[in-house]
């Protein structure tokens, strides 16, 4: 309750009863002291108290300040002369509540209703929840008690992000307080003006933040950043983890806002190449990872006999057709090296087939030599038998001699039938060595068949090919780029192989796909179409381009001569080249390079002549 003021022109007797009234108000004992000290007041003859003339230098500065701070300026002034302490905290509150306290942009404090005390104060901190301490320390405050979220302005030292606000939940919700970490949005991409002195917010005594502790911090976060996180994630960019590393020592030097600021735009633009390179590491990844599920399938298809080798390849199927994390890639790897184990273990038993088979056959050759050996000896005897029959003398000889004769045919013939029984078995034994070893066989070339590549000269094969060629032509669909292939047809190619040679041809091809790789662009693809035949797939490049190119890879040829036992021999081609056209098939494309390459060999072989 607000005490009257007095008029000075007042009779003692009136001032005294005013100031026992007074005391009596404020339950204050009636000391001499007290009553003296109200008596004064009650006359407005009272000497101020250090803490009255600071609190009226304060009413006098707002007095001259613009707006509505005079009107409060007066209401101070008027609280301090009646020392109605009640009036002036309500003022106070008044003056922190409608001009201290921002009411939006800046600090918003919902506390509960805030008991007003004689005493004037100027803390705006939450007086229901005493533990919580206005910072970022607030969310881990162990309070229970459900408290008010701050949102503080921060100016200047963050600029160089961007900052301005860092929003501070301090609304409980769900779980406990302590577990929940103050939440820091950077917002508000607006420059901002920086005075350079500001250590304290204006208007928010309680809850500035420190500008150079702030500068430091985020330095030090940038930094950290920088050097560890970074340079990890950029392991196949060496350029880009040196300027990470160089980015951050020059950050890490900084030693002023300003300074810090003056490396923005060269850490805008680390970002962006740092995003380009995530783009192109992640298609890099894309089509790693499309080239092992390729592997995959393939050999799928070759183990398509095997149910437990099936089963095996479906499963790595399946991991691959999922996410594709460390722990999938690890299962992948483990099932597949099941894969490859059994895969050597059929070559194995191949090995020992044709081991098995050289077996049989050398002991058919032993036994034919020991049924011949057996043969000769029962004829030898058989010639000293005759002699012997022609020399009898009496029957009883020759009995002896016929019973010798006997015995030694029986041993012939037991001899010669094991013999033919022997010979009988290892032929089988061969025949189903033989059968098996076809099998493998047959398996062996439908893996080469199946794989990509075709197993002379290392280029892809019409499999690959086909590929190659549907993943380009959807990619210059999808990205509206030119793409060219020119069909490559060796000349003469027949004469070399009669001149030379077989394998003078067979190298020469391997010289050209050679020639052709080292040539082109990593992005090009070189496929074999069939016997000299070779396709080449230029992806990005005009039909010009893609005739230029092949016109350099024939002078290549004539540089890099092709060597057979000793002898240069000079290796030219004719090639017919077409450029893509949109919606076009594989087939109507080969054929309209075939038939520039039809009007090259016309046209006296050694050229290039574009498709219409
Ligand atoms: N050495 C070898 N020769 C092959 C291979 N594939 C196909 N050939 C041979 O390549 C020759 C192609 O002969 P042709 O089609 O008459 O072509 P050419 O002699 O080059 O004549 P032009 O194309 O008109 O210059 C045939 O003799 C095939 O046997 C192979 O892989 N190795």
């Amino acid at each position: 309750m607000a005490d009257k003021p007095t008029k000075p022109e007042q009779h003692p007797a009136d001032i005294a009863r005013e100031a026992f009234r007074r005391l009596a108000a404020r339950r204050i004992a009636p000391t001499p002291e007290a009553y003296r000290e109200v008596y004064d007041e009650v006359a407005g003859v009272h000497e101020r108290s250090p803490a009255e003339t600071i609190l009226a230098d304060l009413a006098a500065k707002l007095a001259k300040a613009p707006g509505e701070l005079p009107l409060l300026a007066h209401r101070f002034a008027d609280a301090l002369k009646t020392r109605d302490w009640d009036s002036y905290g309500k003022q106070l509150d008044q003056l922190i509540a409608k001009h201290l306290i921002p009411q939006q942009d800046n600090v918003r404090c919902e506390t509960p209703p805030r008991q007003v005390t004689d005493k004037p104060s100027m803390d705006v901190k939450d007086e229901a929840t005493p533990a919580s301490k206005v910072g970022i320390s607030l969310a881990e405050d162990v309070e229970p008690v459900p408290r008010p979220k701050l949102s503080i302005p921060l100016v200047d030292d963050i600029k160089p992000l961007q900052a301005r606000k860092i929003d501070i939940p301090l609304v409980d919700e769900p779980g406990p307080a302590r577990t929940r970490p103050a939440a820091i949005s950077l917002v508000d991409e607006k420059p901002l003006q920086e005075p350079d002195d500001a250590e304290q917010v204006p208007g928010t005594p309680e809850l500035h933040f420190n500008d150079t502790q702030m500068t430091r911090t985020l330095r030090e976060m940038l930094v950290r950043a920088l050097t560890l996180p970074i340079p990890a994630l950029l392991q196949g960019a060496p350029e880009l983890t040196r300027e990470s590393e160089a980015l951050a020592m020059a950050i890490g030097s900084t030693r002023s806002r300003a300074a810090l600021t003056e490396l923005e735009p060269r850490f805008k633009h680390f970002c962006f190449k740092v995003e380009m390179k995530s783009g192109d590491m992640a298609e890099e990844r894309e089509l790693l990872l499309r080239l092992f599920r390729l592997l995959i399938e393939n050999i799928g298809e070759l183990v398509e006999d095997d149910s437990w080798l099936s089963g095996q390849i479906a499963n790595v199927q399946e991991i691959l057709a999922g996410t594709i994390n460390y722990a999938t890639l690890v299962d992948a790897t483990s099932s597949l090296k099941e894969v490859i184990y059994k895969q050597s273990l059929l070559k194995h038993s191949l090995a020992e087939a044709k081991t098995h088979v050289k077996d049989m056959v050398l002991t058919v050759i032993d036994r034919l030599g020991t049924a011949a050996s057996t043969t000769d000896e029962y004829h030898k005897k058989i010639e000293i038998y005759s002699k012997k029959i022609s020399a009898a003398k009496g029957a009883a000889e020759l009995n002896s001699i016929i019973d010798h004769v006997m015995h030694d045919t029986r041993i012939a013939q037991i001899e010669a039938q094991r013999s033919h029984d022997d010979v009988v078995a290892a032929r089988q034994e061969v025949q189903a060595a033989e059968t098996r070893i076809h099998e493998l066989e047959v398996q062996l070339v439908q893996m080469s068949e199946l794989a990509h590549e075709d197993q002379l000269t290392g280029s892809l094969n019409r499999r690959g090919l086909d590929e190659v060629l549907e993943r380009e032509m959807a990619r210059a669909e999808r990205k509206k780029s030119p793409l060219c292939v020119a069909l490559l047809d060796l000349d003469n190619f027949k004469k070399l192989n009669d001149t030379h040679g077989h394998s003078a041809g067979d190298g020469a091809l391997v010289h050209l796909v050679k020639v052709v790789k080292d040539t082109l662009r990593a992005m090009d693809v070189i496929a074999r179409f069939g016997g000299e035949e070779f396709l080449i797939v230029l992806p990005h490049t005009e039909l010009d381009e893609a005739v230029q190119t092949v016109t350099r890879i024939q002078r290549e040829l004539t540089k890099q001569i092709f060597m057979h036992d000793n002898q240069r021999l000079l290796i030219t081609f004719s090639s017919g080249v077409a450029l893509w056209r949109d919606k076009e098939g594989q087939t109507t494309l080969i054929e309209r390079a075939d038939a520039a390459l039809y009007k090259a060999k016309k046209a006296g072989k050694n050229r290039v002549i574009p498709a219409d």
